[in-house]
């Protein structure tokens, strides 16, 4: 589990630190973090170039040259804002021969302290052209400049960076967008951090939390889920649902809806009926993956809502509540909820989703008191008592027709297994997004590849 600070709470921590340290220490701790990276990307190369901006963001990277240049690097620097360079950073980089230069050239590594923490919006453009001419690897200080550091948001021109450095703890720049390879530099400021404000969970945490049978267990304690999902038009999206939520625990899945043919036929092992008035009992619903809108569909949410038991509302469930606010009140405000929208259905829930994806799930998570999973290459968990997690990709496989019905399955089967709500979510992201990484190895594929590849992925996770 890695913990994330925003950048006010890191700024307080960094205060504090300050106050008692001598001044310019968590400078020089952080630059000398830069360096030794840097020396480490480097290998064989011998020439470093620096791209400078106005704050203390270009002062690190000035002391980090200062740093190399006394292990015999050359290193040049571009100072994009000469009359608001860090002035003792300059003059030490100077000292030991650090050279000045209009533009980098030849160099075999690039150290980007265009902008840090104060950064906003996409790069200025004198940096930008700068940016746009490298062809060396670039490691970035703090994160790679032109993306917020919040917010992980980039309207413009920004760093691509192969490495970045940063100090203290992650901010939520190093979940949200791609940093390239992350590492975190000690400078003293863990004492006065406190929660983090995001959380990232690691592959040991969902492997700790995944579910499985154990001596005393049988078909039902392991929790019944129940898919409420396709139609005749879209049969399809049951097949999937269901068949996620029969890979991802040993608990029994029963389908309830007009595709019950289609999933019978493909999963055996569910207990299969037309209607989930008649499903018996379950411990969680899934409703809404190609279920239809229409007014026999608006009754099977409400009777799924007023089951009494965790519901993960996907699809056209939430086109439904978007559209008919009456649902709202099928549902026991105490049985959680989890709705799951992609951008779209999250407008159609609550208005456009903005470049804040963490305050816009938050937003949402509080109005309507729900876990809300809002799906996109950083994926973001929101509980209505404030928790954050926070799932990025490392690719886009995942983004194919039917991977939504998959991660609603998974996220379903959790729910029934008992586990707490922004929990089940965030494991079902993780391990939907590790299915579709190791289903595709390099190629695109449907989502019948990625269900396929779900044991894999809870074999993956799971502790030796
Ligand atoms: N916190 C810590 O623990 C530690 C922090 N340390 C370091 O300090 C860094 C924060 O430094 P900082 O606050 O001086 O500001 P920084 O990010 O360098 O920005 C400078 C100026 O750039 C401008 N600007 C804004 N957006 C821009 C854009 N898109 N493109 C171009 N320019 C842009 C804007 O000025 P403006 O031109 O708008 O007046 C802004 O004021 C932090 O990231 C870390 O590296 C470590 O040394 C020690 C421990
Ligand atoms: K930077």
């Amino acid at each position: 589990m890695r913990g994330l600070w925003t950048t006010d709470r890191v700024r307080a921590a960094e205060e504090r630190v300050m106050a008692v340290v001598p001044a310019g220490a968590l400078m020089r701790r952080a630059a000398f973090g830069v360096a030794v990276v840097a020396a480490e990307l480097l290998a064989g190369g011998r020439r470093v170039g620096l791209l400078v901006g106005a704050g203390n963001n270009g002062g690190d990277a000035l002391w980090a040259g200062y740093y190399l240049r006394k292990r015999g690097v050359a290193v040049s620097a571009v100072l994009l804002t000469p009359d608001r360079v860090h002035a003792e950073g300059l003059a030490a980089f100077r000292r030991v021969g650090g050279r000045v230069v209009d533009r980098l050239a030849d160099v075999d590594l690039v150290i980007d302290g265009i902008v840090g923490l104060s950064a906003r919006g996409p790069l200025r453009p004198d940096a930008a052209e700068h940016v746009a001419h490298l062809d060396a690897p670039v490691l970035s200080v703090d994160l790679p400049s032109g993306i917020d550091p919040d917010t992980g948001a980039t309207s413009g021109p920004a760093v691509r960076a192969h490495t970045t450095v940063t100090f203290g703890c992650l901010k939520p720049v190093h979940a949200l967008a791609d940093c390239g390879d992350v590492r975190l530099v000690d400078i003293g400021l863990a004492g006065e951090l406190h929660g983090p404000d995001l959380v990232e969970l690691d592959v040991a945490d969902v492997g700790l939390a995944w579910p499985v049978p154990g001596p005393e267990d049988d078909k039902y304690t392991q929790g019944v889920t129940g898919i409420a999902a396709g139609s005749a038009t879209y049969p399809g999206a049951a097949v999937l649902a269901a068949g996620a939520a029969l890979l991802s625990t040993s608990g029994l899945v029963r389908y309830a809806g007009a595709a019950a043919e289609g999933v019978r036929a493909r999963w055996p092992e569910a207990v299969c009926t037309g209607s989930v008035t008649d499903a018996g009992r379950v411990q969680a619903w899934v409703v809404g993956p190609g279920l239809g809108t229409g007014l026999g569909a608006e009754a099977v949410l409400r009777t799924v809502l007023e089951a009494g038991v965790p519901v993960c509302a996907d699809a056209d469930a939430i086109t439904m509540l978007a559209n008919n606010p009456d649902l709202w009140d099928a549902r026991d405000p105490d049985t959680p909820l989890v709705l799951t929208p992609h951008d779209r259905e999250y407008e159609r829930l609550a208005g456009p989703v903005g470049d804040d994806r963490v305050t816009a799930a938050r937003k949402a998570a509080e109005r309507f008191n729900a876990v809300v999973l809002l799906k996109g290459h950083a994926t973001v968990v929101a509980g209505p008592d404030g928790r954050v997690l926070v799932n990025r990709a490392r690719s886009s496989w995942a983004a194919t027709a039917g991977s939504g019905d998959v991660l609603s399955g998974v996220l379903g089967s959790l729910l029934a297994a008992g586990l707490d709500p922004v929990l089940a979510a965030g494991c079902a992201a993780k391990v939907h997004v590790l299915a579709a990484e190791l289903a595709a190895d390099g190629a695109p594929i449907p989502a019948t590849s990625l269900l396929g590849a779900i044991p894999d992925a809870i074999r993956a996770v799971r502790p030796l």
